[in-house]
């Protein structure tokens, strides 16, 4: 039996214009997902995911997720097992075997489809527990490159490496395209997250991105703009200037909402820590729903998004150096 974790993320910069080529700066924080693999002596996956709903629920299958011997809705089977067949699949790959089955089990305190990567995280750990299963022990630099595979697949075919080399790597990092960088010289940056209870499914926000930029130039010069003020961000935090973060976030966010990922309730909860004296604060990750993050050393933010209606539960978020690790 083997155990491995990997954090989740927020992103200071560049969500979805990461995925055309812009450079986007994601940042692991201290929430994390726990996966444990072991040995099955035939060949099907069950699937202990105790987080995945309220309820939660184990789902066992072989080769066609369609067999599934569960009792919850298709599309929540067909959510629990892409991300577990593709870490399954990466693991077989690496170790070269085909047909070894796994019991895994996933706990997470990475709230699910809420732009905090638990995804990638998932994906992340799973695939180092189930490598270390079969005797393969993979750097954290190819469990990244193999969980972008996961998701590039999960997603459709549309995804950047930024997630899941953050998740791998842990810290703040830099991801452009192909190139992915840790930011060793992070300053202190005093996250607060407001979650709304929902979820956005990143892959349809994706697509929905990619279908206006293709419709719009002006959505297209939206995602080149996101990455001008990436740019501008990167300087900001090597002078370790955070209120010119807080303002970059802002308007991060403006364009981000432009392109139509916002929600009424990552509004709200924008707004909310923006009165209560945040630097900055944007929705992070894919929105639709979910999460926003914003930049506060007070207390101040966290309590005023626990009165804003709409917001479920706001925390401090603290940068998570460590990146996939054993358990
Ligand atoms: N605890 C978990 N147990 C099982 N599957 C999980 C768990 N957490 C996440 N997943 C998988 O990840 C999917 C959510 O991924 P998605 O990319 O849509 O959102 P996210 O990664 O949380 O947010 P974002 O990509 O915006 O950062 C779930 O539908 C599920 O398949
Ligand atoms: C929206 C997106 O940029 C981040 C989701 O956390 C998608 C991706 O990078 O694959
Ligand atoms: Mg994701």
């Amino acid at each position: 039996m083997t155990t491995s974790s990997a954090p989740g993320k927020v992103y200071l910069f560049g969500e979805h214009a990461v995925v055309y080529g812009e450079p986007a700066v994601p940042c692991a924080v201290s929430r994390r997902a726990r996966v444990t693999v072991e040995r099955r002596d035939d060949d099907r996956i069950r699937v202990d995911a105790a987080d995945l709903s309220l309820d939660g629920f184990t789902v066992t299958y072989g080769d066609d997720p369609g067999d599934a011997d569960v009792d919850v809705p298709g599309d929540l089977v067909a959510a629990a097992t892409g991300y577990v067949d593709g870490a399954v699949a990466q693991a077989r790959d690496a170790a070269g075997v085909e047909g070894v089955g796994f019991d895994v089990t996933i706990e997470s305190d990475i709230p699910l489809g809420a732009g905090l990567g638990s995804s990638a995280a998932v994906v992340v750990a799973g695939i180092d527990a189930a490598t270390r299963e079969l005797g393969v022990d993979l750097s954290a630099e190819e469990l990244a490159d193999r969980a972008y595979r996961v998701e590039h697949e999960v997603q459709e075919g549309q995804a950047s490496r930024a997630d899941t080399f953050c998740s791998a790597m842990g810290g703040a990092v830099r991801v452009e395209g192909d190139d992915c960088d840790r930011i060793g010289d992070a300053p202190e940056l005093p996250f607060v997250v407001g979650y709304d209870g929902g979820a956005g499914n990143t892959g349809e926000l994706v697509a929905g991105v990619r279908d206006l930029k293709e419709t719009y130039g002006f959505a297209d010069d939206t995602v080149a703009a996101i990455g001008d003020l990436v740019r501008q961000g990167e300087r900001a935090l090597r002078d370790g200037d955070v209120g010119e973060l807080g303002d970059l976030m802002d308007f991060n966010h403006g364009l981000l909402a432009a392109l139509g990922v916002s929600s009424r309730s990552l509004e709200a909860m924008v707004w909310a820590a923006r009165d209560a004296g945040a630097a900055g604060a944007k929705l992070t990750g894919a929105g639709g729903g979910g999460c926003i993050v914003a930049l506060d050393d007070t207390d101040a933010t966290e309590r005023a998004l626990e009165y804003t209606p709409g917001c479920e539960s706001a925390f401090r978020a603290e940068l998570d150096t460590e990146g996939v690790r054993r358990e």
